[in-house]
């Protein structure tokens, strides 16, 4: 099932852990150079080559790009009530939580008369991709419309693959979750394509670029997120899913496996890990693993996930080297089953969501916890974060001063100015004081 990397006895300070942990074989940099080509195809023949890609990878060509509205209406009207209560109580949650993460202006006085003032802009059009290959994602819808709503954002373009079972159209759950946020631009394209037509536009669909593209999809979106990036902002490469479980010998096997697999039924290439310092949880974890994975609906996929070269049950040799596994890692979800959960987490420097105790499962979050289950992949943890209200806004500085405040570091102005030889800055102050 999983293979186990043995680093007990190793020293961890000098060996270079992210060389020692799992990785999938075709990682971004492989899975660029297919979606390059399948972007600058859909720069140059437009809509004809998102219908041809979605035609080679999801198996029908969409009847029409942009959904009609009759379409979202009518999902929203055949939606399950079950389902359209869960993804009610999603909203409201991730809505809350969005809420707090919008920054307040601040203004700042620097002088009598001078302030400078830090204001929050949100972009003015964003493009959301929501996934639907192996799994369709009506969570992913919410989990992106959401805070580009609560930020301000006016203006939003959701991309989701066209579906053979629904004649082209994208999945109705995703139709009806777009219907229910008031989303009326929804187009019916998928994986890299998808995400160079939001970047680029295009024009004969009448389809108009977007500043940010945001969203979860799998390694070719994530690659093509990674190649449009200069063109259009990006909240961060949120591919394949990833799960890292420190566990120590406190945890129950059978929750430590259920949480493996849950992660592992996305996709073939999912990530699942545990870091442990007992030999007997990673033992038990495996017998109760080979169980589930027997009985799951998505048996086949899982099995290849846990069995892949990115998933491993890693044998530390106690919690301070599991941590720094982890953080070199830096997972996507990190999941603490030890007994002081909280004294772990302050050893965590670098994970995109970190989910304490037993009753914090992955699945929560992907769901129901309020927060965003946008998140990084890939090691992008190190250095960016999850989908929030933040992702749309850009911090912008409006200076004003007055005649005074001005003339307080007017000699400093000129004195700098002319360090840099740049006399002209000088002069631009000074002529504001002439006679
Ligand atoms: N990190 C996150 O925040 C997060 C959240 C949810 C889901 N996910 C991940 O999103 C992914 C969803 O993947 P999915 O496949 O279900 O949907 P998807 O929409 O991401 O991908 C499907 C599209 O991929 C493209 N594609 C498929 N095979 C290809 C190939 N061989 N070459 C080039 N392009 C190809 C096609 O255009 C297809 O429409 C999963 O890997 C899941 O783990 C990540
Ligand atoms: N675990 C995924 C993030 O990697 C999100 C998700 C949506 N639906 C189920 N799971
Ligand atoms: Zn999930």
């Amino acid at each position: 099932m999983m293979r186990t990397i043995d680093l007990r006895g190793i020293d961890l300070i000098t060996a270079d852990l992210r060389t020692l942990a799992p990785r999938p074989v075709v990682d971004i940099e492989v899975a660029s150079r297919a979606a390059g080509e399948l972007i600058a195809a859909v720069r140059e023949h437009g809509s004809e080559a998102l219908h041809d890609q979605s035609e080679r990878f999801d198996g029908v060509r969409p009847a029409s790009l942009r959904v009609p509205a009759e379409a979202i209406r009518a999902a929203v009207d055949a939606l399950d009530p079950k389902v359209r209560a869960a993804l009610e109580e999603t909203i409201v949650r991730v809505r809350a939580a969005s809420a707090a993460q919008v920054p307040a202006p601040q203004t700042t006085t620097l002088a009598d008369g001078g302030v400078v003032v830090q204001r929050w802009q949100p972009v003015t059009r964003a493009g959301l991709y929501v996934p639907g290959g192996k799994a369709v994602y009506p969570s992913s819808v919410v989990m992106n419309v959401v805070p580009a709503q609560v930020a301000g954002v006016p203006s939003l373009a959701l991309a989701s693959p066209a579906q053979k079972e629904f004649g082209g159209l994208p999945h109705p759950t995703i139709l009806a979750a777009a219907g229910l946020l008031g989303v009326d631009e929804v187009w019916a394209m998928g994986g890299a394509g998808a995400i160079g037509a939001l970047a680029h536009g295009v024009p004969d669909a009448g389809l108009a670029p977007v500043q940010l593209i945001t969203g979860p999809g799998n390694i070719y979106v994530a690659a093509a997120k990674r190649l449009v990036r200069g063109t259009v902002g990006i909240d961060a490469e949120a591919g394949t899913t990833e799960i890292l479980i420190i566990a120590d010998g406190t945890a129950s096997p059978k929750l430590v496996a259920a949480d493996l697999l849950s992660q592992a039924e996305h996709d073939e290439a999912a990530a699942s890990v545990l870091v442990t310092d007992s030999s007997a949880l990673a033992d038990a974890t495996t017998e109760a693993l080979e169980k589930l994975v027997a009985s799951t609906a998505n048996s086949e996929r899982a099995a290849t996930a846990l069995a892949g070269p990115q998933s491993a049950i890693m044998l530390v040799d106690d919690e301070v080297a599991a941590a720094a596994v982890s953080n070199a890692y830096a997972p996507e979800h990190l999941e603490l089953h030890t007994a002081d959960p909280r004294a772990t987490l302050a050893r965590i420097t670098d994970a995109g969501a970190i989910f304490l105790g037993n009753y914090s499962p992955v699945s929560l979050g992907d769901y129901m916890a309020g927060s965003n289950h946008v998140l990084p992949t890939g090691g992008a943890a190190r250095f960016s974060s999850a989908l929030g209200a933040y992702s749309f806004l850009r911090p912008q500085q409006v200076i004003e001063y007055d005649r005074s405040a001005l003339a307080s570091v007017r000699d400093r102005i000129i004195d700098l100015a002319g360090a840099e030889a740049l006399p002209a800055h000088g002069e631009a102050v000074a002529v504001r004081f002439d006679g």
